[in-house]
Order: C-alpha cells, then structure tokens, then sequence
C-alpha cells in the first residue's frame, strides 16, 4: 500500500454544485431531458438538459427532481446538464415481459419516478374492462409504493356493477367518466399530486388527457417534438394539469404513458406479486413454508380460503395466471390480460358449483 495515498485527506472528486438550480424532467427523448425549472415559475420556458459524465450509469427518468448547472436559461438552444438526482419517493417499473428467463423479460425500464398514484385507465364497455390488466397495474402499484385509482371511462356506455363486483374487496378508489361528466371528482383527486395515467389502446385516455389538459398537444409538442411516433413508444411525458377556476393550491401531474401497454412483471418476486391481491395475502398463513402458490400446488391455502367463500375465485385464478405468465408457461406478453372479463374468467377458476 502506498501510504501517500491513504494519509492523503479524502478530497471530493465532485464539484458541489452548490449553485445547481431544481428541475423536475417532464420527458426523455433520446439523451436530452425536458425540464422545468419550478423557481423560475409556471410561465418560464422549459429547460433542455444532458447528464453530466458524473452521474455514471445511474439513468433519469421522468418524475426525477434533479440538480441542474450551466446554461438553464431555457433560451432557444441553451443545454443545461443534470449534476445530481434527487432520492425518488417512488420508483414505477416494467419490463417488457413477465419471463425473466429471457433478455427481453430482464430488461428493466423505470417508467417514473416520485409518482403518488396510478391510474387505471379501463373502459367499461368498447373495449370490455379488462380485469386481468387491471390487476397486473395493481400488482406494479403496490410492489412501487404508489396508489392505485381506478379510472373507468365510458360510463355512459355500461354500468361499473361487474367491475366494482369484481374489486369489492379491495377498497379501491374508483371514478366514474362518461363524455358529459364533469371531472371534479378526479380533478381532486389528482390535485397536489403526481398521477401516472395508464390504459389499453382505446379506452379513452387521450380523449381523458386532452379533457384534463387542454392544451396537452401543444405542451407535448413543445417537448423536443415528442409525438406519438416510434421513437416515444416506451416514453412517459409529464403534463402540468391547469389551476381549478378559484383555487390556489397545486393541480398536480399527470405523466401520460403513451407507450405503455403492458406491465411485464419479471421483477417482481412471486411474494411481492401477491401483494397485488390483498384479498388473498391472509390466506397465505397457512401455506407450507416457500409455498408457490400455483395452482398445482396441492398444499396451498389458497384454494381452501377461495372455497370457503373469503376470496373471489376470480382474483385467485387471475393470480395463478400472472404468476403462470411470470414462469414463462405462455402468455409472456400478458395477452391473456386483453380479453375481457366474460372471456378470461371463464378460462378458468369458475367458480365451484354451489351444493
Ligand atoms: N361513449 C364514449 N366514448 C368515448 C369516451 N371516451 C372516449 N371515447 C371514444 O373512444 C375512442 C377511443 O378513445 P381514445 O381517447 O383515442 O382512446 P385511447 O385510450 O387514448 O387509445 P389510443 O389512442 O389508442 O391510445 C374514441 O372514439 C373516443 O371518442 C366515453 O367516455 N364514452
Ligand atoms: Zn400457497
């Protein structure tokens, strides 16, 4: 050991940066950040910025607060770098399947970060809701530490009965859209908040987003010219909901995730999959020790407690599906998820015949 090196006082080999200013980064595209610079207040122009070489590998995301130096002026042309990464208080992830076994199912994306709440986005008719989606957004939700809310559009077409019948266990927050509604009800309950908007093609969240945001168009378009083209297929962008008409206090975020269509669940252990169903958490109790809880294990509680009447049958065959689909046995892509309810609760766990 050289003894110059370690008597050597520890000098820090990164600046301070004591003068970095805040940013929040509303989108990514392709190494640059969008950001906004919340000191300079809701009318400044949005900061374009790059990571410096000091953060090393560690990736920004939408939703990360971070520290920005050099030119944040906002000015047509100016880049600002990102010197540090302020801690998440959530993180959201996917991968781009359920089977860990393949590089695909390995690859890990955070969709955001520092998100308080996820929103389902599920129609209740054209297309039918789709539990099986439902449940796999509830399974990311709990396993990032953010509130779920289920946000069922096209009210005006079919009633909530079958879907509410279905989550009645769960105590789970719920809206109501139908064309003519106010937004009220999920305008508050977004407010002061950070929202992720997630849904399946056609269930009306762009007509949502541009209801909740008038001008989202244009404030995307101002973002680097972040459309809705292939280049932005995974991207998440971050849309500043507008001020309630006589109310001082913060709208909130919505980060809309045009790209995401599915949650692949690799990274989520069997354990923390369950968590995603707290209707059946208890039943586990009783499980052997490192039960699997598939469906042909022949000692799981899991049965005993649906055939006793304290779970739905329906959410322990929808459990047995993901973790099916995270054991790489088909359905990879979560497929199965995009039949409506009718469809994929009749594939299995009916339940018993009464008597
Ligand atoms: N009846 C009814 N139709 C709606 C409602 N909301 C949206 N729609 C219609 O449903 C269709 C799909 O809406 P979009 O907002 O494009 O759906 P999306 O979820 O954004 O789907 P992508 O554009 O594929 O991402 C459009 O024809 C909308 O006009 C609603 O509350 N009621
Ligand atoms: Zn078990």
């Amino acid at each position: 050991m050289r003894p110059g090196r370690s008597s050597r006082p520890r000098t820090r080999t990164r600046p301070l940066h004591a003068d970095a200013r805040d940013g929040f980064v509303i989108a990514v595209d392709r190494g640059r950040y969008t950001c906004v610079v919340p000191d300079a207040g809701p009318d400044a122009p949005l900061v374009t910025a790059m990571r410096a070489r000091e953060l090393g590998r560690k990736s920004v995301v939408v939703g990360d607060r971070v520290g920005l130096v050099g030119d944040t002026t906002g000015a047509a042309g100016a880049l600002a770098r990102i010197v540090r990464i302020a801690e998440r208080s959530s993180v959201l992830r996917r991968t781009a399947d359920d089977d860990e076994t393949t590089a695909e199912g390995r690859l890990e994306r955070v969709v955001v970060a520092n998100a308080d709440q996820l929103v389902i986005v599920s129609a209740l008719a054209d297309p039918p809701p789709r539990t099986g989606f439902v449940d796999r957004c509830l399974v990311a939700a709990y396993d990032a530490g953010i509130e779920p809310l289920l946000c069922l559009t096209k009210a005006d077409l079919a009633g909530p009965e079958a879907v509410l019948d279905y989550y009645a266990e769960l105590e789970l927050p719920y809206v109501l859209i139908r064309p003519d509604s106010d937004l009220d009800a999920l305008r508050s309950l977004l407010a002061a908040r950070i929202s992720v908007m997630v849904g399946h093609s056609g269930v009306g969240k762009s007509t949502l987003v541009n209801r909740l945001v008038p001008d989202a168009a244009r404030a995307v378009g101002t973002v680097s010219a972040i459309g809705r083209g292939r280049h932005t297929s995974t991207s998440a962008v971050a849309l500043r909901l507008p001020a309630l008409p006589g109310r001082d206090d913060d709208p909130g975020w919505i980060v809309d995730t045009p790209g995401v269509r599915s949650f692949g669940l690799a990274h989520v252990s069997a354990e923390s999959l369950l968590h995603g169903f707290p209707d059946l958490v208890e039943a586990t109790v009783d499980c052997p020790t490192n039960c699997p809880h598939t469906a042909d294990e022949a000692d799981c509680a899991l049965d005993a407690w649906v055939a006793a009447g304290k779970a739905d049958p329906r959410r322990l065959a929808s459990y047995h599906r993901l973790l099916a689909s995270r054991a790489g046995e088909g359905d990879p892509r979560g497929e199965a998820d995009q039949r409506g309810p009718g469809e994929s609760w009749a594939t299995e766990g009916d339940p018993p015949a009464a008597g």
